[in-house]
């Protein structure tokens, strides 16, 4: 699927047939977290890290689900929770009040002393809303993730990675297991986009059929 497929796809859901955000961020963030907790051992430690959209909105709940299937899980956010808006803001919330750790990395240092080789890490930074090349901190974001020599999991899609064309950008998350919404995006047919892809596993949100096929995803 194209880029502004898969959003059109999320807002038709939402203004034609009703379905919250909410919902489908809910469905999104458990469907990843249980792909997570079958690809990952009990005994690992992950940690999510967290950009300022909805891609981080998902960062959220996959963090909530990952906790209550019985993992030790905390969240790196490059942006404070109360700037966050929407259905990402209600989640970063949710997991503020339920006691998940949560660390703000807002400069480089701060990046180096939360990204480290102990944990598994979820790349919630960028999703479908990116423009261009990481910038900023989710340039070094994305390059203090490719350094360590743990398990790394991209959520949606990795950071950097072009959707339509799979073309990476010269700072691209590199993933083991990428876990895709929906339906995989054009991109990943590129076999440039193979290694930061990883093994790519789809999620469905939940929405009808009858929308899916609208599409052609089904
Ligand atoms: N209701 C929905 O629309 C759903 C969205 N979902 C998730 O939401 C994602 C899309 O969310 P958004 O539209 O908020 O987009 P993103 O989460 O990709 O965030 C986009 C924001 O990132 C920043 N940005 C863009 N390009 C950048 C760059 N090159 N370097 C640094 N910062 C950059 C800008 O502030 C931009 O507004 C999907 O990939 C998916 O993970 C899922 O939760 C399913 C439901
Ligand atoms: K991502």
């Amino acid at each position: 699927m194209k880029r502004d497929e898969v959003r059109q796809v999320d807002s038709i859901a939402i203004n034609e047939y009703g379905i919250s955000g909410l919902v489908l961020m809910e469905n999104a963030g458990r469907g990843a977290a249980e792909r997570i907790a079958a690809w990952c051992d009990r005994s690992d430690a992950v940690r999510i890290l967290c950009g300022p959209g909805n891609n981080g909105g998902d960062g959220y709940v996959i963090a909530r689900h990952l906790e209550l299937l019985g993992f030790a899980v905390d969240l790196v956010a490059l942006v404070p929770p109360e700037k966050l808006s929407g259905d990402a803001s209600a989640n970063a919330m949710i997991a503020q009040r339920s006691g998940i750790p949560i660390v703000t990395a807002e400069s480089v240092s701060e990046l180096e002393q939360s990204i480290d080789g102990n944990h598994v890490l979820v790349d919630c930074l960028l999703g479908t809303g990116a423009k261009g090349a990481p910038r900023g901190l989710y340039h070094d974001a994305v390059r203090l993730a490719n350094a360590t020599d743990r398990k790394r999991v991209a959520i949606d899609l990795p950071t950097g990675l072009d959707c339509d064309t799979g073309q990476p950008s010269e700072m691209t998350f590199r993933a083991d297991l990428t876990i895709t919404f929906v339906a995989a995006k054009d991109g990943f047919q590129n076999p440039d986009a193979a290694p930061f892809l990883g093994h790519v596993e789809t999620v469905g949100i939940g929405v009808p059929r009858v929308l899916l096929r609208r599409f052609g995803v089904v």
